[in-house]
C-alpha cells in the first residue's frame, strides 16, 4: 500500500504527542492493542477504575453487604453522587445536576417540567434532524402536554431565531449534531429563547466530556446528557438531567416514581416532591451501572476542560488537514462545518459507500462509524487519542477510499446496526 499522508504530518503528530498535557491519561483506559478508537462518541472505552470499581461493588457491596448496602455502601446517595461528578464537566454547581436513567427518559422529564413551567404556551420548538430519539421524545411530550400542544420541526438550515415567538414554551436542542458535529451557539441561542419568553432544554449527549460547556453561565433551563459516550460510563449507563437552581423550586415532571418523593420509605400513597434535583429521580437506580460511572468519572477530577477542548480542536484539525492533504480528498467531503470552532469533537465525512469503507477501514484497526446515508463518523475522545491515531486513521482511510478497497467489505459484511 503506497503511503497517501505526508511524511510531516507524521512527525508534527508524534511531537504533539509528546507535548500534551493530556497525555497521562491514556494510561487509565484498557484499550484493545491495534486498535485506533475514534467512536467514543458512540460507546466510550473500559477504563482501569471502571473494571475495578465495578468488581468492587459487585465483591463486597452486593456480595458481602447484601441489601446493608443501600446504607453502609450510600447507595441510596449515588444519584447525586455521580450527579456531582458530572457537574463541574458541564459547568454547573454540584447541587443542579443528577445521574440517574436514560437520556430519553431524562429528555421527557424535562420536557414535561419545561412545558409545565410555560402554562399558556403550546409549542415545542425543534429540529426534524435531531436524533430521532429526541424526535419521538417531544412527540410525546407535546402530545401528553394537551390538545393544542404541538412540535414545530424546523428543517435544516432554518433559522432557530425566526421562529421563537409568543406560543413557544420550549426550544429543545442538541448541542452538537451527531452526524455533522455541527456545534450550536449555546450562550446565543439560550439568550434568544428567553428573550422570547421561552425556556431552553439542551441534549448535551455528544458534548460532555469533549466541550469546555458552561450551562450555568449560559443561563440554560434544563439539560440532559449521556453516560456512555465521553464519560465512558459503560454500555447503557445512566444520564444525567440539570436544571437551573430558578427552576427547581416547583419540579412537576410526569415520571414521579418513589425515588423522587421527600421520604421514600414512609411508603406513603400521597405524592410529595423532594426538594430540589432530586424531585428528577423515578425509581430504583442500576447500581452497578451507577457505580461504573462513578468510578469512570474518577479519571477526570484534575482534568482542566480547557485542554479537552483545545486538544479536541487540534485533533480535529489534524484529521481534517490529513485527508484533504491525502490522495482521497476529491473523493472525500467534509460533511462537517470547516471552521473548528464551530464542530463539536467529532469530524464526518461523505462517501456514497460509507458503508463498505468504514467497514474496511474497522477491519484496518480503526473504529469509528457510519451513519445513513453516506457519512463516516469519526470522534476524538481527548483523554484517549493520541494525534499518532488520528494520522494513522487518516492514512488508512485515504487507502481504502484510493484502492477502492471498499466494495468488496461492504459485500461481506452482515449489516451490523453500529
Ligand atoms: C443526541 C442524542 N440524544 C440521545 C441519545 C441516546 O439516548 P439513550 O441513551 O436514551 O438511548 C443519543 C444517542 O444514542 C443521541 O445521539
Ligand atoms: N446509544 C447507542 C446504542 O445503544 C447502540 C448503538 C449506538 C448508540 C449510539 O450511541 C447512537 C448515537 N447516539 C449516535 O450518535 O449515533
Amino acid at each position: 500500500m503506497a503511503a497517501r499522508i505526508d511524511a510531516d504530518l507524521f512527525s508534527r503528530a508524534k511531537a504533539a504527542d509528546a507535548a500534551d498535557p493530556l497525555g497521562g491519561y491514556r494510561a487509565a483506559f484498557d484499550l484493545p492493542v491495534d486498535t485506533i478508537y475514534l467512536d467514543g462518541n458512540s460507546l466510550g472505552p473500559l477504563t482501569h477504575a471502571a473494571r475495578d470499581g465495578v468488581s468492587a461493588t459487585v465483591d463486597t457491596e452486593w456480595g458481602r453487604g447484601l441489601v446493608g448496602s443501600w446504607n453502609t455502601a450510600d447507595w441510596i446517595g449515588l444519584a447525586y453522587r455521580v450527579g456531582a461528578m458530572i457537574a463541574p464537566l458541564i459547568g454547573a454547581a454540584p447541587e443542579d445536576v443528577i445521574c440517574c436513567d436514560s437520556t430519553s427518559v431524562n429528555l421527557y422529564k424535562v420536557l414535561g417540567a419545561a412545558l409545565a413551567k410555560r402554562p399558556g404556551r403550546h409549542r415545542i420548538v425543534a429540529e426534524r434532524d435531531n436524533f430521532p430519539t429526541d424526535l419521538y421524545i417531544a412527540d410525546q411530550a407535546a402530545r401528553r402536554a394537551g390538545p393544542a400542544h404541538h412540535v414545530q420541526w424546523l428543517a435544516p438550515g432554518q433559522m432557530i431565531e425566526a421562529a421563537l415567538d409568543e406560543d413557544v414554551a420550549v426550544l429543545m436542542l442538541t448541542h452538537v449534531d451527531y452526524r455533522t458535529g455541527a456545534m450550536h451557539d449555546m450562550a446565543g441561542l439560550t439568550r434568544a429563547a428567553h428573550a422570547a419568553g421561552a425556556l431552553v432544554v439542551w441534549d448535551l449527549a455528544h458534548s460532555a466530556g469533549a466541550i469546555d460547556l458552561d450551562v450555568a453561565g449560559c443561563n440554560v433551563d434544563f439539560a440532559i446528557g449521556c453516560g456512555y459516550k465521553y464519560l465512558n460510563g459503560g454500555p447503557g449507563a445512566p444520564a444525567f438531567i440539570y436544571a437551573a437552581p430558578v427552576h427547581q423550586a416547583d419540579i412537576e415532571q410526569p415520571l414521579t416514581g418513589w425515588f423522587a418523593h421527600a421520604a421514600p420509605f414512609d411508603f406513603s400513597p400521597g405524592f410529595e416532591s423532594r426538594a430540589g434535583i432530586g424531585a428528577f429521580l423515578t425509581g430504583t437506580p442500576g447500581i452497578l451501572g451507577m457505580r461504573c460511572l462513578e468510578a469512570a468519572l474518577s479519571i477526570w477530577r484534575d482534568v482542566e476542560l480547557s485542554d479537552i477542548r483545545d486538544k479536541s480542536l487540534a485533533l480535529g484539525a489534524l484529521f481534517v488537514e490529513a485527508v484533504a492533504t491525502s490522495d482521497a480528498a476529491p473523493m472525500l467531503a467534509l460533511a462537517s462545518p470547516r471552521e473548528p470552532s464551530r464542530r463539536g469533537s467529532q469530524v464526518s465525512f461523505h462517501h456514497p459507500a460509507a458503508h463498505g469503507v468504514m467497514q474496511a477501514l474497522i477491519a484496518d484497526g480503526v473504529i469509528g462509524d457510519m451513519r445513513a446515508p453516506d457519512i463516516l463518523r469519526f470522534g476524538f475522545a481527548p483523554l484517549y487519542t493520541r494525534y499518532i491515531d488520528v494520522v494513522r486513521a487518516a492514512d488508512r482511510l485515504a487507502a481504502i477510499v484510493v484502492d477502492g478497497r471498499f466494495e468488496s467489505a461492504a459485500a461481506a459484511d452482515g449489516g451490523a446496526v453500529t
